[in-house]
């Protein structure tokens, strides 16, 4: 993503060659600021607060958060602290399990003396694969939008409704459910999107909104509420998401309202499309409904909102009533019967136990490969 007329990935090495630069997504849309991260608990505490965040970008930082680890002290004893300590920090996004099981299986049976050489070789090649397979999965999210644009008036403008920040931000480039838009949008289809504040940290209304307005991409922020009103009225012609995990099944993980705007496309026939790159799967899980973990965050980030006050600073006010008890899910599950199709870097499938097995018949069956 170009910003400020430079192009950046959302993780990368500091000139030092060995500290780790991430952009304070705390801080956006107000300020592009970046951290640098020079061990693994800073890298687990960049997770945890939502420094980094997105699915594959938690799992790009994990793997970088390893390699710190293992520049300091390459032994069993910390390799085994390091997976446990970052293993911790979020339990809804399977990329980062993913992502910790990689790192494990390829410096565990190594020399400790090669361990942190090949630890930072293997989270670079995290980071390329990552961006690869948005790319592609943009490249098959663009099909389906101009399949979408075939069926209306020439020229007509598509509009896509989208939540939370499934884009350039949440991965290491491009993005997953952003990635067919912003190629959409660069192949000259006329594309407007939707987007959904996404309370309580409103990923929407500060992430997604910065990064299509920083590309050029016609955009409208809505109130949570509002995309069912829209539906209803023929002002969305699909909805595109990202996932944090999505089981064998099709049953998809995402953030907290997801599942609310999967019931109104299909109470309104609008087609609902999950973007998600293969390490997003969990093919250990066939019920997602009752076996992903669903995130309980601090019930500050519901009683407080944090934004730009008119002095420039970046404020924290409260919004719920003193006393009031606040609760937190992060992520909801959006069962597979509701998800017209799933767009992954190998095509597009049904959101099936069948769909998947289609496409990666190498890992069907297979939970623990
Ligand atoms: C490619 S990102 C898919 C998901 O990770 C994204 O939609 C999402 O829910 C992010 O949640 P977050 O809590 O901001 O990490």
């Amino acid at each position: 993503m170009r910003i400020n007329g430079q192009h950046y990935r959302t993780i990368w090495l500091a000139p030092d060659g060995w500290r780790v630069c991430v952009i304070d997504q705390t801080r956006l849309p107000f300020r592009f600021e970046t951290v640098t991260l020079s061990s693994a608990e800073a890298a687990a505490e960049a997770i945890r607060s939502m420094i980094v965040r997105g699915a594959p970008l938690i799992g790009a930082t994990a793997a970088y958060g390893v390699a710190l680890a293992m520049r300091a002290d390459p032994s069993d004893t910390a390799l085994d602290e390091a997976l446990t300590l970052l293993g911790a920090t979020r339990p809804t996004a399977v990329n980062l399990r993913w992502a910790l099981g990689r790192m494990g299986r390829v410096l565990k049976p190594l020399d400790p003396g090669r361990r942190a050489e090949m630890a930072y070789s293997e989270a670079a090649l995290i980071c390329d694969e990552d961006v690869a397979l948005c790319r592609s999965i943009g490249e098959h999210g663009l099909g389906v939008i101009r399949s979408i644009a075939a069926e209306k008036a020439e020229g007509a403008t598509v509009n896509i409704l989208t939540h939370c920040n499934a884009g350039w931000l949440a991965t290491v480039d491009w993005g997953t459910a952003l990635a067919p838009i912003y190629l959409a949008h660069d192949a000259g289809i006329p594309v407007h999107v939707w987007v959904d504040e996404t309370r309580p940290r409103n990923q929407g209304a500060a992430l997604t909104a910065y990064e299509l307005g920083a590309h050029g991409v016609p955009h409208t922020v809505i109130a949570d509420n509002a995309g069912g009103h829209l539906m209803q009225h023929g002002e969305v012609d699909m909805v595109i998401v990202g996932t944090d995990r999505t089981t064998a099944t099709g049953d998809v993980a995402n953030k907290i309202g997801t599942y609310l705007k999967a019931l109104a496309a299909h109470d309104n026939g609008v087609p609902f499309y999950v973007a998600l790159p293969s390490p997003t799967i969990d093919w250990s899980l066939s019920d997602g409904l009752r076996e992903i973990p669903i995130e309980e965050r601090s019930a500050r980030e519901v009683t407080h909102l944090s934004g730009l006050a008119e002095d420039g600073e970046v404020r924290s006010i409260r919004v719920v009533a003193p006393g009031s008890n606040a609760a937190n899910p992060a992520f909801d599950v959006t069962p597979a019967r509701l998800v017209t199709g799933l767009i992954t870097e190998r095509g597009v499938c049904e959101a099936s136990a069948a769909g998947l097995a289609g496409l990666f018949p190498e890992r069907a069956g297979r939970p623990q490969a």
